[in-house]
């Protein structure tokens, strides 16, 4: 693979022997260790062996690459056949307990598994989150470094316009909006007006930090509709410390020191392969479900639980694992009306419409393949529905308070497909669609990445399909607490309202809004989740001990970090792509500052 730095991958026969001699007689070893190559762990990888500091830095993943599958490599260019990789063998596919559900339904949560993470198998669309949320993570944590106004130079150094703009970015990760897009959607100006109809005000950037209103999607595709990875970031460098080993699967962090709560450090990954050291520091990037996990299996975590698993407590930290949060999603569908039909979704489910879209791309870079199907979205804040049922519940908590009643957070986001919506099976010789996906950004419910039965057994055994990760248990318990529920019903009913608007009545199958019963059943039928995960490593706040300081350092040891979505305390309103990029950046600065 010519265009990544230096990139070995363990399939290969002669990898064992040139990286750890004969019969395993050395141990390699770097300044930095970064475990998984996902946005985070690109971006923090990248920049730290781009420091002028000279680092040598590995990058170590699980997976493999997109280069070496190549028949799923049109599939991670182009973000509308992003469905098709789920379940292949770039997607982990977690598996949750569903016990706590209010659907009662044992998901299972798709997350990337292949060099560049989950950017290789999501939807591409980019928001950067409302200024709020990160001044509330500045004031909670204490560090102004984390401030939107000191977020905005990160997203800068992220993002490349792929139009001009008077101040136009250059970072690795190409981004368009909706109207800079080739795709030509038949339906966008229907669309707005219908968001006009229905009362929402007009934004002109949703990643401007102010976000409540409608907006035009942003989604990170390049020039010729193919979705911009992580891998953008491994391919733009020439960084000559960097090293990156695919299909190695880091099992746990290896310690010197003391033991207990007594200094000790972290020197050393051991991997399905052999122990790799790391000099300076070792920086988990594995995701909101792999780094806790690995955090427990290497003695770090709730007391209780290590001592139930059998593992060694290096330090005792009861928040690793907990506090884990996602984007739960509905979608809400209306049939177009059969004379009425044009481009949707569900022209690329039938093989004759897809050949002529594909055909169109192929040949002129256009057409409705050229991105995804969506071009609105709309960001509502819900204090006053929501407020009268927090008030009478006396279990919620003045750090709740902070988070949720604000009057500036979008509490919902809609987005308007041409099509059937992301849940529903494409229907394209029955009827077309037009849908509206309905995300709550900001629930209470929070569920938890913790040990399964044998962990910690299986993690000594070696070796193992280095692409078949550990599981832990995962419980998401999505929509468990009331309120949430009630976000989710407003925006139902509102989203109801936006395709019966006067907009639409010539196109669409007209439906009557259901009752808030009925809603409900909705909601149990189908709901599922926006593989948004965080939290399960959270910053320490002025509420919350965390796992981890205001600078991504793992409490009670030396020598750790992480950074990725794990470490954000409360849910972002925001899809989570662009600020793991950014944690990674940040990462960067915060660990340079230390290592000059
Ligand atoms: C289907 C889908 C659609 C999505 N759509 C969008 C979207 O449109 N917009 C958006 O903003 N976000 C979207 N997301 C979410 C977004 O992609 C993730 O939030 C983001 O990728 C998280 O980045 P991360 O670096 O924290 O972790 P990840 O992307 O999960 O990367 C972690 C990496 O670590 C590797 N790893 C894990 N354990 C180990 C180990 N033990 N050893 C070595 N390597 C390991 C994994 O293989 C993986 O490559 C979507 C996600 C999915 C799955």
């Amino acid at each position: 693979m010519p265009t990544h730095p230096r990139v070995y991958s363990a399939h290969h026969a002669a990898f064992a022997k040139t990286k750890f001699g004969d019969g395993g007689s050395s141990t390699p070893e770097f300044d930095f260790i970064v475990v998984g190559g996902g946005p985070a762990g690109c971006a923090l990888a990248v920049r730290l062996a781009e420091s002028p500091a000279g680092y040598s830095v590995l990058l170590l993943e699980q997976g493999t690459t997109v280069e070496q599958n190549p028949e799923l490599q049109n599939s991670t260019r182009l973000p509308l056949l992003t469905r098709s990789l789920h379940g292949s063998s770039f997607d982990v596919q977690y598996p949750t307990v569903g016990e706590n559900q209010f659907a009662h339904k044992e998901l299972k949560i798709n997350n990337g598994k292949v060099l560049g993470g989950s950017t290789c198998i999501n939807w591409g669309i980019w928001t950067r989150g409302p200024k709020h949320d990160y001044d509330l993570w500045a004031q909670l944590t204490g560090n102004q470094e984390l401030s939107w106004d000191a977020m905005l130079p990160t997203f800068k150094r992220i993002e490349r316009q792929t139009s001009v703009t008077v101040d136009s970015p250059q970072g690795p990760i190409s981004i368009r909006s909706s109207s800079e897009s080739p795709r030509d959607n038949y339906w966008s100006g229907t669309a707005a007006l219908s968001l006009e109809q229905a009362g929402f005000k007009r934004l002109l950037n949703i990643n401007d930090g102010d976000m409540l209103g409608y907006g035009e999607l942003v989604e990170n595709v390049g020039e010729k509709g193919q979705r911009a990875t992580a891998n953008e970031y491994l391919k733009k460098t020439s960084a000559a410390g960097l090293e990156v080993w695919t299909a190695v699967r880091a099992e746990k962090i290896v310690f010197e020191g003391e033991g207990g709560d007594g200094k000790t450090r972290a020197v050393a990954v051991s991997t399905h392969v052999g122990l790799v050291r790391a000099r300076k520091e070792i920086i988990l990037s594995a995701g909101a479900v792999q780094s806790p996990h690995i955090l427990l299996l290497s003695g770090l975590g709730p007391r209780s639980q290590l001592d139930t698993h059998g593992i060694p407590v290096i330090h005792d930290l009861p928040d690793v694992g907990q506090n884990l949060w996602e984007h739960p999603f509905v979608d809400i569908r209306f049939k177009l009306r059969s004379d009425k039909r044009r481009d949707t979704a569900e022209d690329l489910a039938s093989l004759r419409t897809a050949g002529r879209h594909l055909d169109k791309w192929a040949n002129e870079g256009k057409g409705m393949i050229s991105g995804i199907p969506v071009e609105w979205f709309t960001f509502t804040n819900l204090k006053e529905r929501i407020e009268p049922i927090l008030n009478k519940d006396s279990s919620m908590t003045e750090y709740e308070k902070s988070t949720l009643l604000r009057p500036t957070v979008p509490h919902v986001e809609q987005f308007l497909h041409y099509g059937h919506g992301l849940t529903a099976a494409p229907d394209p010789f029955q009827s077309s669609y037009i849908s509206i996906s309905n995300v709550l950004l900001t629930p209470r419910s929070r569920g938890s990445v913790s040990l399964a039965p044998g962990s910690f057994n299986a993690a000594q055994e070696s070796p193992c399909d280095p692409i078949d990760p550990r599981m832990p248990r995962i419980e998401v318990n999505q929509l468990k607490e009331e309120v949430d529920r009630e976000m989710m019903v407003a925006s139902i009913e509102k989203a109801y309202d936006v395709l019966s608007s006067k907009a639409w009545e010539e196109f669409l199958e007209p439906q009557e809004k259901p009752s808030r019963e009925a809603i409900l059943e909705i909601i149990k039928e189908r709901l599922t989740t926006l593989w948004h995960l965080g939290g399960t490593c959270a910053m320490e706040t002025t509420f919350n001990k965390g796992v981890v300081d205001s600078t991504f350092r793992v409490h009670g040891v030396e020598g750790l970090r992480v950074a990725d979505t794990s470490v954000i305390p409360f849910p972002i309103s925001a899809h989570t792509q662009a600020v793991a990029y950014a944690i990674g950046e940040k990462a960067a600065v915060f660990i340079g500052r230390d290592h000059p």
